[in-house]
């Protein structure tokens, strides 16, 4: 008797990849309150965008953080984890390194911050967006570092 296996099923990829960057300037990390859709006006985020099709995800950082804050970054690696946004999309986030410009909210935010590890607090993080937040604070110096606020 020939017993049929069939392969397991393949995981499904996520239907979007939204890309976000972890920015870091000395022991800050930039904060950007989104405009829009109105679901969303007000609360915070990781500036990034949707990955599209064919892209890498550093070239889609690198695009998205250049049209919506007008800057060039370099990105480095990816924070581990992965952060369900809404159904079907998913928020993968990596540490990225300004290289020329100063942000601006030009595309999607009508603010910025730069928050040190103890400002992290006081802005309205969207709820999906806390747990990527709390691994990108990993990579800001520890209270204790001897940096100042
Ligand atoms: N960029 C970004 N988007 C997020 C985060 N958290 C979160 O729920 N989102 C949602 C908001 C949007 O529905 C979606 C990303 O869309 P987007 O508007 O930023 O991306 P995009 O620039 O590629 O979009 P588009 O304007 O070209 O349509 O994911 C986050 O930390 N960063």
């Amino acid at each position: 008797m020939t017993e049929r296996t069939t392969e397991p099923a393949a995981p499904h990829e996520p239907v979007v990849v939204v890309v976000a960057g972890a920015l870091y300037d000395g022991g800050r990390l930039l904060a950007a309150r989104r405009s829009a859709p109105v679901e969303l006006a007000g609360r915070w985020e990781l500036p990034g965008g949707k990955l599209e099709p064919g892209e890498s995800p550093e070239a889609a950082l690198v695009r998205e953080l250049r049209e919506e804050l007008g800057v060039d970054v370099e990105p480095g690696e990816r924070i581990p984890g992965e952060w369900p946004l809404k159904p079907g999309y998913v928020l993968r986030v990596w540490t990225a390194r300004l290289l020329s410009g100063e942000p601006r909210p030009l595309e999607d935010h009508d603010e910025l911050r730069w928050l040190s590890r103890s400002e992290l607090d006081s802005v309205d993080w969207l709820d999906q967006d806390r747990p990527a937040v709390a691994e990108a604070a990993r990579w800001l110096p520890a209270p204790d570092a001897g940096a100042r606020d």
